[in-house]
């Protein structure tokens, strides 16, 4: 039995009109809350989920202060890869580190599947925790873009302009359509396992494939994407694709069959429909926006409801996550300010 009460996250990202826009924030869970810095003095990112209580806890914190109408799951785009025998570490100030980086065809024919119930049951035992028991609002479970994820894989940790993504992908093609075969399969097993239990949509981070230009992206990742899409759409729950930095990629994005084009905040939402996006958005406050007096804020949350509002499936959403150093009153407030207003517009 699933709990839940509030579905107004759904509705929007199937189109439909709401009563209210519904709002959440990338990385909501895990930032700036002083009851999650005190868990992480103490443990580390994997630490806390493999501990299904304590990651449920950490998942519900946000919704529960901000009064937000979705969680996200708190895990790293990384987590599956262990599985495949990618050996990350997460190191503190650095981001994730791979110690045995993809360098050729053997590399990627080494990598092995992944088996969700017996490779991340934590996972699946944290969504079943939440999902049954303790949420009110639906679960988003999420994976990391094969793109994404093969630049850590493939440069051995972050990068800044992903050369060596790129000189693979185009100097070694069959390897990298290897690699997009195994981790696509990886991406579907996984987030087809999210939903079985419990989550009710899904997000693919592609953070960044912005980097790439138009033609790249049709040649070498859109069959990957459209592959990802359309088993994922078998399960009939909201799918919803985002990437930094990446609104030349919208429209090629608004082809795949998915439901919600997130945008950051780079390409208006106005504009983005201007271009031919029919489908649902999610966006659009510039994260660092958050740091400024609130009146900043509200000026510019409003700019982006008006326009989100034009058109029902609309979900107010950040550009991109949340920083550490953001005061939890803020999004609390910000969170307040996105349900009034757009009751009161909505209403009319
Ligand atoms: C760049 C990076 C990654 N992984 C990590 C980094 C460097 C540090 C950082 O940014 O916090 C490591 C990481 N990831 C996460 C943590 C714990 C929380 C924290 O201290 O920030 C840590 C230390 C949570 C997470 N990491 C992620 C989530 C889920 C997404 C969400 O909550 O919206 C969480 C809880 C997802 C993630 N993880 C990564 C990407 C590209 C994404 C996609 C979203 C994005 O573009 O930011 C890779």
């Amino acid at each position: 039995m699933v709990k839940m009460i509030n579905d107004t996250f759904l509705r929007a990202a199937k189109g439909e009109k709401t009563e209210h826009v519904p709002v959440w924030y990338m990385r909501q869970a895990g930032r700036s809350q002083p009851e999650y810095r005190a868990i992480k003095e103490k443990y580390t990112l994997f630490e806390i989920t493999h501990q299904p209580e304590l990651c449920a806890y950490v998942t519900k914190l946000p919704v529960d202060q901000y009064n937000n109408d979705a969680a996200i799951l708190y895990k790293d785009i990384m987590s599956p890869l262990p599985a495949l025998g990618v050996e990350v570490e997460i190191k503190s100030g650095i981001g994730p580190v791979i110690s045995n980086p993809i360098r050729s065809v053997a590399d990627v024919e080494k990598l092995g599947e992944i088996n969700p119930e017996e490779d991340v049951p934590y996972v699946l035992d944290t969504i079943k925790l939440l999902t049954q028991e303790q949420l009110e609002v639906p679960l988003i479970g999420f994976a990391g873009a094969p793109f994404t994820l093969a630049s850590y894989m493939i440069e051995g940790g972050p990068s800044k302009n992903y050369n060596k993504t790129k000189a693979f992908m185009h100097a070694e093609s069959k390897a990298w359509f290897a690699l997009m075969d195994k981790l696509s399969e990886m991406t579907i097993t996984y987030v087809k396992a999210q939903i079985k239990a419990g989550a009710r949509a899904i997000q693919i981070f592609d953070s960044w494939v912005g980097a790439l230009n138009v033609e790249d992206y049709r040649i070498f990742i859109k069959p990957t994407m459209n592959r990802i899409f359309s088993a994922l759409r078998e399960e009939n729950v909201p799918l919803i694709m985002f990437g930094v930095g990446a609104s030349h990629l919208a429209m090629e994005w608004h082809d795949l069959p998915l439901d919600v084009v997130g945008l950051d905040w780079r390409l208006p939402i106005k504009e983005a429909r201007e271009r031919g996006i029919t489908k649902a958005v999610q966006g659009n406050l510039d994260p660092a926006l958050l740091l400024a007096p609130w009146e900043v804020i509200e000026a510019k949350a409003k700019e982006i409801l008006d326009q989100g509002m034009e058109r029902p499936g609309y979900i107010f959403n950040l550009g991109h996550g949340v920083f550490p150093d953001v005061n939890p009153e803020t999004l609390k407030r910000l969170t307040a300010f996105v349900h009034e207003y757009s009751a009161s517009k909505l209403s009319k």
